[in-house]
């Protein structure tokens, strides 16, 4: 080994020490104020936003910025479960892009949940079975992700955090197949996320839409005439060959997640608001109903309708305004347009998604 090698190996391993002793006087903290929380809840997502951003803002590099997120989120993750380990429900089996959403935000998973649909996500935090849920809910390319806003409407959950995850399909097929193809398993979001390179490659297969991703990749994994669309993760996990990658029409493709809980979150200082609204179906009504917003300097981010189920074409509207609902201005801006609303509902305020 030469001299230098030798040199910045050791000082490697000096400085893994002081790693070592600073991240365990860190969890030493953790469990600390774990106690002083009592009965409150322990994963507070204000918090852990506030810890990532301040350490973005010094960040000097060369660690990107997902590096320094992904580590810092590891260890916050390992510092919480001291206090207590947190379950996690979200749309499985494993190898999904949910579960790949979950582990971002919480910097691992040491109690997962999969699940097999998003309801029963929605169900298992409703009945305490699980303390998280994560479930999509919209998609760049293919837009609202429908049944999750329609539970929104009934859910007695809060909206704690939203995760946003760049979303890369690949083509996978069993190891030794090499008849021809006849079927494209994958979830009808993917399906419709790859349209145009399946026109163009696959053109005139069958689409057979699944319940989930790893779904998909697990009965291609059974199927010498399939192949599956899914993430990169599915085929380590059912022993895929990949076929092609990146085959998402938009090389931005990226999906909204949403965290939810039976508790609130408190202000972090750059936060979200998701509102539930109706009105009723007269000329200039919803100009009317959001004037409030525009009136208290309350920045609107996103604007939605779903058919409202109590009516033919009567709506209602999913809207993310800047701001916490506790921040003075939003709270007077909510309050008027609750005055004008048939319905407001708040699904949550949380911090904005941090990388
Ligand atoms: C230590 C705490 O508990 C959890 C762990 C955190 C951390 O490791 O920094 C931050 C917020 C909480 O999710 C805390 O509330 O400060």
């Amino acid at each position: 080994m030469s001299d230098i090698l030798k040199q910045c190996r050791d000082q490697i391993d000096a400085i893994d020490e002081q790693l070592l002793s600073l991240v365990n006087a860190r969890a030493a903290l953790a469990r600390e104020i774990g106690e002083l929380k009592g009965e409150g809840p322990i994963y507070r997502p204000e918090r852990e936003a506030q810890v990532l951003r301040r350490l973005l803002e010094q960040n000097k590099g060369p660690l990107s910025e997902e590096a320094v997120t992904a580590i810092f989120r590891s260890v916050m993750s390992n510092c919480r479960a001291l206090e207590r380990e947190l379950s996690v429900a979200y749309l499985g089996p494993q190898g999904t892009f949910s579960e790949e959403a979950a582990n971002k935000q919480f910097g691992g998973l040491s109690a997962p949940k999969p699940c097999i649909s998003i309801d029963e996500v929605f169900r298992m935090v409703e009945s305490g079975n699980a303390d998280y849920a994560v479930v999509p809910v919209e998609n760049s390319t293919e837009g609202a992700v429908g049944r999750t806003l329609d539970l929104l409407t009934t859910t007695s959950l809060h909206i704690c955090g939203e995760i946003t995850l760049p979303i890369h399909h690949c083509l996978l097929r069993q190891k030794d197949a090499t008849g021809e193809i006849r079927r494209i398993y994958s979830h009808a979001q993917s399906l419709g996320q790859c349209h145009e390179w399946l026109n163009l490659n696959l053109g005139g297969i069958e689409r057979v839409s699944t319940g989930s991703n790893a779904q998909a990749a697990e009965l291609a994994a059974r199927d010498p005439f399939a192949v599956a669309i899914a993430g990169k993760r599915a085929a380590e996990i059912f022993d895929l060959s990949i076929l092609a990658e990146n085959i998402e029409d938009d090389p931005r493709n990226v999906t909204r997640f949403l965290v939810l809980a039976q508790h609130d979150v408190a202000p972090s200082g750059q936060d979200k608001t998701s509102l539930l609204l109706a009105t009723k179906n007269v000329p200039g009504a919803v100009f009317n109903l959001l004037a409030p917003l525009a009136e208290h300097g309350v920045d609107m981010t996103e604007f939605g309708s779903r058919p409202s189920k109590l009516g033919i074409w009567e709506y209602v509207f999913f809207v993310d305004i800047k701001g916490h609902h506790q921040d003075p201005h939003v709270a007077k801006a909510l309050h008027e347009l609750e005055q004008r609303a048939s319905l407001l509902k708040i699904l949550g305020s949380y911090p904005v998604a941090v990388i």
